[in-house]
């Protein structure tokens, strides 16, 4: 091949007698035609070689921030077969190779690239993701020959220069590791699967080993706002419980930055950060990056931080009285499940297994606790969908004698479990998500509660929901009952008057609410 021409070519090189043009006559009779706009793409391209000695034709088109490469028969003729590669997926472009290990990652940080590869001089090196099945995502390589050494070295500035400025992609990271979150292995995680990604992305990164629960936070808070300003997200390292106390310290000082008041239950949405978060999971459960990814495989993660893929996240607010408690992505969960997770911190020296131990401890111990739940229904729900059991008799808002226009539903009884998930909540013990109906980022929370049952009954549902998910339990368990809502409230003990207190003692007993998300100092 002697020459390699870079050429510019509108992609919509339309006639205007192509285009439909719209009349429009004014009541005096005046004509006004309007010509619709037609977008152009600019495209450059290339005749290179690949490493089998096939030409192709190598397209970028600079609107859509997309590559193309063509298989030519000979070195000119077009055939069917082409592949494209959008810059959404692509992590480096690069004079120099990197090695890939056989699972489809940098094994260790990449060099810089600053001198071509020894071998292939004329060589452009391209890394992007790609889907080996339908959770896990790896790298892979594409090499581009030029002939000539001018020739790549016009391309490479052209592609580097526009994966610098594809606004996406982060440029900046704040990364935050819990070297003792899951099963103490964060840190070895990060350097051997997270850090050679990032580093091939050419992302700036500034990490921080917490030293303490709430060290996140404070840090977050604390942070000048020249950084502050300048990074592009944020990452956590660790469990649900790290990367909610990420979320819950910029939730906050954004609102300050706002003047909004987060105390305030009636504000009407909370402002957005700027930024966005990135979850590597290396805790024990997970939930939230599997229920994003459907899977918490760390490089699959770190490649899509790499890349920029974004997707929203609901978070709520939990309230007690006029003050803020916590801010969590996750679940909250009162009575049987809300113990066991409390009851696993204690024993968090014996890693993920410390789930189990504590789920036979609160079993044998058997709580329910008694309450009024009332909830408002999410938009869209109705009235008819809702079939709440009776109340336990006394019941203040069934007498008529209270009631709340916020929370227009009530239940009040003894309950096993209280569980509102804002998101699907997928994690190794449950699989299939443990919440019935809401996804992520869509602006629900299902809100499923199980009165009073038996200790066998209630093992039977929590082994239906690890085995099939929450998805259709609600219609194999008659006494489970789950809403889509927008707000719900407790009151523990709400039937408990002094009198009849002595009288049922349990009646008071309160349990712990557990979700994983960092406390309001
Ligand atoms: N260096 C540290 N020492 C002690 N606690 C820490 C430290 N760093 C963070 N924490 C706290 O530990 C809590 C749990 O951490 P993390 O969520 O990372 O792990 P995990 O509990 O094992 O995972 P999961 O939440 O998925 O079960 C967090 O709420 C965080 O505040």
């Amino acid at each position: 091949m002697d020459e390699v021409d870079i050429e510019k070519q509108p992609l919509n090189d339309l006639h205007p007698s192509d285009t439909k043009s719209t009349v429009i006559v004014s009541e005096d009779g005046d004509a006004t035609i309007i010509h619709p706009k037609v977008e152009t793409h600019t495209i450059l391209s290339a005749i290179i070689k690949s490493t089998d000695g096939k030409f192709h034709r190598l397209s970028f088109d600079e609107t859509d921030k997309k590559l193309e490469l063509l298989l030519l028969k000979g070195d000119s003729t077009p055939t069917k077969y082409k592949m494209s590669i959008n810059f959404s997926e692509i992590v480096a472009i690069r004079n120099s190779r990197v090695k890939l290990g056989r699972n489809g990652l940098p094994r260790v940080p990449p060099p810089e690239d600053t001198i071509a590869d020894k071998k292939h001089p004329n060589a452009i090196f391209i890394y992007y993701a790609v889907r080996k099945n339908v959770y896990i995502w790896r790298i892979r390589e594409a090499v581009i020959l030029f002939t000539t050494t001018h020739d790549k070295k016009q391309w490479i500035d052209l592609l580097q220069t526009a994966l610098r400025e594809y606004e996406p992609r982060p440029k900046s990271l704040l990364i935050f590791i819990n070297p003792y979150g899951g099963k103490g292995k964060a840190k070895s995680i990060y350097d051997k699967q997270v850090d050679p990604i990032l580093a091939l992305a050419n992302i700036k990164r500034r990490v921080v080993l917490t030293e303490r629960a709430n060290h996140a936070y404070d840090i977050l808070q604390e942070i000048e706002k020249d950084e502050w300003t300048t990074i592009d997200g944020v990452v956590s390292v660790g469990g649900d419980g790290l990367f909610n106390e990420c979320l819950c310290s910029i939730v906050i000082r954004i609102q300050i930055e706002n003047e909004k008041d987060i105390r305030d239950i009636n504000v009407a949405a909370l402002a957005k950060p700027p930024f966005r978060f990135g979850i590597i999971g290396a805790g024990s459960a997970n939930s939230i990056v599997s229920s994003v990814h459907g899977v918490d495989d760390c490089p699959t993660a770190a490649v899509h931080i790499a890349i920029g893929s974004k997707c929203s996240v609901d978070v709520c607010t939990v309230h007690e009285g006029q003050n803020l408690l916590r801010i969590s992505a996750n679940a909250i969960s009162y009575g049987w499940l809300g113990d066991v997770l409390r009851d696993s911190e204690r024993y968090r020296y014996l890693g993920p297994i410390r789930y189990q131990w504590s789920a036979l401890r609160t079993t044998i111990r058997h709580p329910y606790y008694f309450g009024r739940i009332a909830f408002c229904l999410n938009d869209g729900e109705t009235a008819k969908q809702i079939e709440l059991p009776e109340c336990k008799k006394p019941c203040e808002y069934c007498e008529g004698s209270k009631s709340d226009p916020l929370y227009p539903y009530h239940w009040t009884t003894d309950f096993t479990h209280i569980i509102c998930c804002v998101i699907p909540c997928v994690s190794p013990f449950t699989p299939y998500g443990l919440a019935p109906n809401t996804g992520v980022g869509d602006g629900t929370m299902d809100l499923a509660l199980l009165p009073r049952v038996s200790r066998c009954t209630n093992l039977s549902v929590m082994r239906k929901v690890a085995m099939y998910g929450g998805k259709n339990l609600a219609s194999l368990e008659n006494s489970l009952h789950c809403y889509r809502v927008k707000r719900w409230s407790f009151t523990p003990g709400a039937l408990v008057s002094p009198q009849n207190a002595d009288h049922d003692p349990k009646a008071i007993r309160q349990g712990a609410w557990n979700l994983d998300g960092g406390k309001l100092k």
